[in-house]
Parts: C-alpha cells; sequence; structure tokens
C-alpha cells in the first residue's frame, strides 16, 4: 500500500497575500492500493472511497472529485489516459473545506503525487509544483503543503509562449466530468518552473490556534470581492510589513510586538470582511498587551477560520475570539496546532 499524507496550510498570515503559507498539523491522507485484476469494472479503473470532513458532499467518481481529477491530468500529460487497473484510493479527511485551511491546495497536491506514485513518473517535487500551480494558481497553499513549514513563494516570469500556456483556461487543465469516459483531449503540459519557494525559520515556541467557524467561503468567492489595484499608499504598508514577517516569526524568543505590527494586512483583509460577520473586531480582540502570549492574528487564507500566533495562554486566547463570533451567532471550533515541518510524505507498506 502507498500512504500519501499532506498538511493543511493557513495562507497570507497577515500582509502576505499569495506570497507566505504555513503548513499545518491536519493532515489529508490517502491510501492506495493497485490490485493486479485482469479487467476494472470501475470507470478509469478507480474505486473511490471517502472519510472525514466532507464525506457527504465530495465526489466519488473519478472523474470528479479534486483529487482523483488531478491525479488524471497528471498521468494524460504522460501518455496514461487512466489509472492502473485496478487502482483503489481511500481518502482520509480532517481538513474542513472553504474554511482557508488549504483543503484544496492539499486535495491538489495529493493528486499529482497520486499520479506521480500510480504512474511510476519518477517527478521531482520542483516538477510536482509546476502541476500543483496549473490548477491552483496561488502558489502560497501548494507549496507550503508540498514542503512543508514556512514559506514564502513566487511565480517566476515566463516566456510569452510559457505564460500563455500556464493561463490556459483551467476547464481545458481539468475537463469537465465526462461521466468516466475518456474524452481522449491530450491535457496542456505544465511549463519548467512556474513557481518557487522558500522555507523560513519558525521560533520554536510559536504555536498556531486556529479559531473554525461553522461556514464556509469559497476561496473564488473571497478572491472575487478583492479590487483589482491598490492605492501605493496600501502597498508600501503591506510591503513594510511582509519585509519583517519572517524574520520576527524566525527569532526565537519571538518578540510579540514585533510580530503583531508585521501581521497587519490591507491588501486582503478588509474586503472580506462583508463574507465574515465581526472580521474587524474579531482580529482586534486580542493583543499582545490585552492577552500575554499572543503574538498575532489573521485570516487564514481567503476565510473564514482565524489564525491566531501565540506561545501561551491558548485556550484564554480561543475563547475571547469564539465569543466574539458567537456575538454574530457563528459557532466555531478550534484547534491548536504547529507547523508541520516536513510537508508532503509518501510511505510505502
Ligand atoms: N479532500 C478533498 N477531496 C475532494 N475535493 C476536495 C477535498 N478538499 C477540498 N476539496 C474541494 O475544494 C473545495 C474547497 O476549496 P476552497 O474553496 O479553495 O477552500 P479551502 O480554503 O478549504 O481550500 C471543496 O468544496 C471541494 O470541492
Ligand atoms: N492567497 C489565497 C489563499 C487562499 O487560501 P485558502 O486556504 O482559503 O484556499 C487567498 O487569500 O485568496
Amino acid at each position: 500500500m502507498i500512504t500519501i499524507k499532506v498538511p493543511c496550510s493557513s495562507a497570507n498570515i497577515g500582509p502576505g497575500f499569495d506570497v507566505i503559507g504555513l503548513a499545518l498539523s491536519i493532515w489529508l491522507e490517502i491510501q492506495v492500493e493497485v490490485s493486479q485484476v485482469a479487467k476494472s469494472e470501475a470507470a478509469l479503473n478507480c474505486v473511490i472511497t471517502y472519510e472525514g470532513e466532507g464525506q457527504d458532499e465530495v465526489p466519488l467518481a473519478a472523474d470528479s472529485n479534486l483529487i482523483t481529477r488531478t491525479a488524471l491530468y497528471v498521468l494524460r500529460c504522460h501518455g496514461q489516459r487512466a489509472f492502473p487497473v485496478e487502482t483503489r484510493v481511500h481518502i482520509k479527511n480532517p481538513i474542513p473545506l472553504g474554511r482557508g485551511l488549504g483543503s484544496s491546495g492539499a486535495a491538489v497536491v495529493a493528486g499529482v503525487v497520486l499520479g506521480n506514485e500510480v504512474g511510476k513518473l519518477g517527478l521531482s517535487k520542483a516538477r510536482m509544483l509546476d502541476y500543483c500551480l496549473m490548477i491552483e494558481r496561488h502558489p502560497d497553499n501548494v507549496a507550503a503543503a508540498l514542503y512543508g513549514g514556512f514559506v514564502g513563494t513566487y511565480l517566476n516570469d515566463l516566456s510569452p509562449e510559457d505564460t500563455e500556456r500556464k493561463e490556459i483556461p483551467l476547464s481545458e487543465v481539468l475537463p469537465e466530468p465526462a461521466g468516466g469516459v475518456d474524452t481522449g483531449a491530450n491535457p496542456p503540459e505544465p511549463p519548467v518552473g512556474i513557481g518557487h519557494y522558500m522555507k523560513f525559520p519558525w521560533a520554536k515556541e510559536i504555536k498556531a490556534i486556529a479559531i473554525i467557524p461553522q461556514f464556509e467561503v469559497a476561496t473564488a468567492k473571497a478572491r472575487s470581492v478583492l479590487p483589482s489595484s491598490y492605492s501605493r499608499a496600501d502597498v508600501v504598508f503591506n510591503l513594510q510589513r511582509i519585509a519583517l514577517l519572517p524574520s520576527a516569526l524566525g527569532h526565537s524568543p519571538p518578540d510579540a510586538e514585533q510580530i503583531y505590527l508585521a501581521m497587519q494586512d490591507k491588501v486582503h483583509q478588509p474586503y472580506r470582511k462583508g463574507l465574515i460577520p465581526g472580521l474587524p473586531e474579531i482580529l482586534q480582540s486580542v493583543t499582545p498587551k490585552s492577552h500575554p502570549g499572543l503574538c498575532g492574528i489573521c485570516l487564514s487564507g481567503a476565510g473564514p477560520t482565524i489564525l491566531a500566533l501565540a506561545t501561551d495562554n491558548f485556550d484564554q486566547i480561543a475563547q475571547v475570539i469564539l465569543d466574539t463570533f458567537a456575538k454574530n451567532d457563528i459557532r466555531c471550533d478550534w484547534k491548536l496546532l504547529e507547523p508541520a515541518q516536513d510537508g508532503t510524505t509518501v510511505t510505502y507498506s
């Protein structure tokens, strides 16, 4: 059996919109068995079973499920039209969907690794990142999930031809389900070196409190409310803070006041407040002065999860944020998480 484990991730961490990602300790797990039968009755030779978050909504057909659809994309780019006969994929997913904890990024990474494994393609992690970026086009979640830890990411300047290839409509990369039938269309291969990442140090004292509201915000929706241009003052505000953030979060012992300031943002959080009731008040509800132990607070990814970074007093900090959400009739779960430094792992048993 092949076991693929992919961590969840929190993107942005305040000012690092589409740049910074932090892999955290909730893992999507995929168990894969390829059984040696002569013929498979399953569409595209793939049988999917699923447990955990999203089990009542996630499709189980190989050409609809985001994980296997992604794997099929990778396989088809290498001349393999379907899964090997017969591939059984069991998905265990504890990452809540549509909450800003990178469930789709984890699913895309898992799909690329699944394609690489069952197709015996021998792709490097750097090449797998290219495949991920053809599907999830912002690099922060997928780079964190693939490589692990606290990362800064960027997209390379590509040649005009490669740029065109990279920007091909998603519907051509992941064609609409064809009822398990191979349409025969060849998908576009990713250009080489679409994106890059760099891992930053993380101060061992800092843990992540994730306050996860019981409602979903689709990332696509949360991106659609952002403006297409910004004032120079707002861009400079974020640049000034993002320049400090990696060293502030890597410095031990952590300087809470500096981290708190370095996590302020004017590029995405203010525009997303309409999607998350009480967001400005929640972001102001705890500070290092009011709640010793707190280092910084931000929207996790596109929300609605709130990420509070702290060294102590985790329950008290979580409780204030839960209470502030409760005033807006929003119930939440909360978890204390740690950076997942190893990123995606594959084991064989
Ligand atoms: N384990 C999974 N298996 C299949 N599809 C998934 C899985 N995880 C996430 N998805 C897909 O990704 C969507 C959520 O993505 P998105 O809106 O980007 O939110 P998130 O912040 O959780 O990444 C889900 O509605 C589902 O379609
Ligand atoms: N930079 C992206 C990150 C989205 O993360 P997700 O976990 O909400 O999918 C954005 O802010 O849109």
